[in-house]
């Protein structure tokens, strides 16, 4: 097992020691390219090849995003997995639909192909059936992905029901789906919700499976606030039980 830090949040490089990871391996490159998408999809790419090299990694990174580089990964080495998708936020927004404009809130459906097509165009990623996709918590949902949801066949569960699908699973934990109050300066903060304990414990639940091919652990808040040094124990928990629980395929 792997852990592969990606330096970034969005298109902006951060400096390592931002992470509070020790990480086998940095994933980056010079960003080129004329949008947001375009730019975002090369590094994707190459999170991809990282992906598919390093088997089973976790992936430490600024937001959510970078997922779109993990499946494309997994799907390079023939895995069609199931995603536990942790965040305090739907992230099913299409550019049209999102009032922000933030592309992290337009994740989960990039997944499910309805993102930009420069992100298909640069990694191959081909869609997520949504029968295959877990929204876990996302306490905080706009109009529009509620909207969405209810028409949707993608499961929607809290933190307490958690429980990972047959197969194998691709595990996201965005960290802001803890509770705001218990971890200063995130980007997007949500209170009440989960205490750190019970995202560890739905965590380590489906860890405990065997069947997590690559889990990314999203640092969403905003460098230098106070966070690093109270998610690290969590997040040092978190790579330990990856380790331990990962049968080869
Ligand atoms: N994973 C996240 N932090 N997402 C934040 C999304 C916030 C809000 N729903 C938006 O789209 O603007």
């Amino acid at each position: 097992m792997t852990v592969l830090l990606v330096p970034y949040h969005l298109d902006e490089r951060l400096p390592e020691d931002e992470f509070p990871v020790t990480a086998d391996r940095v994933v980056a490159k010079p960003l080129e390219g004329e949008t947001f998408w375009a730019r975002v999809a090369g590094l994707y790419d190459l999170v991809g090849d990282a992906v598919a090299t390093a088997k089973r990694p976790t992936v430490v990174t600024a937001d959510c995003t970078v997922a779109l580089g993990v499946v494309t990964g997994l799907q390079r080495l023939g895995i069609e997995p199931s995603i536990m998708w942790f965040d305090a936020h739907g992230d099913l927004h299409t550019a049209e639909s999102s009032a922000s404009g933030y592309p992290g809130g337009m994740v989960l459906r990039t997944l499910l192909g309805d993102g930009d097509p420069a992100v298909t165009a640069a990694t191959g990623l081909t869609p997520v059936p949504p029968e295959r996709v877990t929204l876990v918590d996302a306490r905080d949902l706009d109009a529009p992905e509620s909207a969405y949801l209810a028409e949707s066949v993608l499961k929607h569960v809290p933190v307490e029901a958690a429980t990972a699908p047959e197969g194998p699973v691709y595990l996201h934990i965005d960290l802001d789906v803890i509770d705001a109050g218990a971890l200063p300066g995130l980007r997007f903060p949500v209170s009440p919700g989960p205490t750190p304990d019970e995202v560890r414990n739905a965590a380590l639940r489906i860890l405990e499976t065997g069947r997590v091919v690559a889990m990314t652990i999203a640092c969403t808040w905003h460098p230098k606030e106070g966070a690093a040094p109270i998610a690290e124990g969590l997040i040092a928990e978190l790579v330990a039980a990856a380790k331990d629980s990962r049968r080869e395929p």
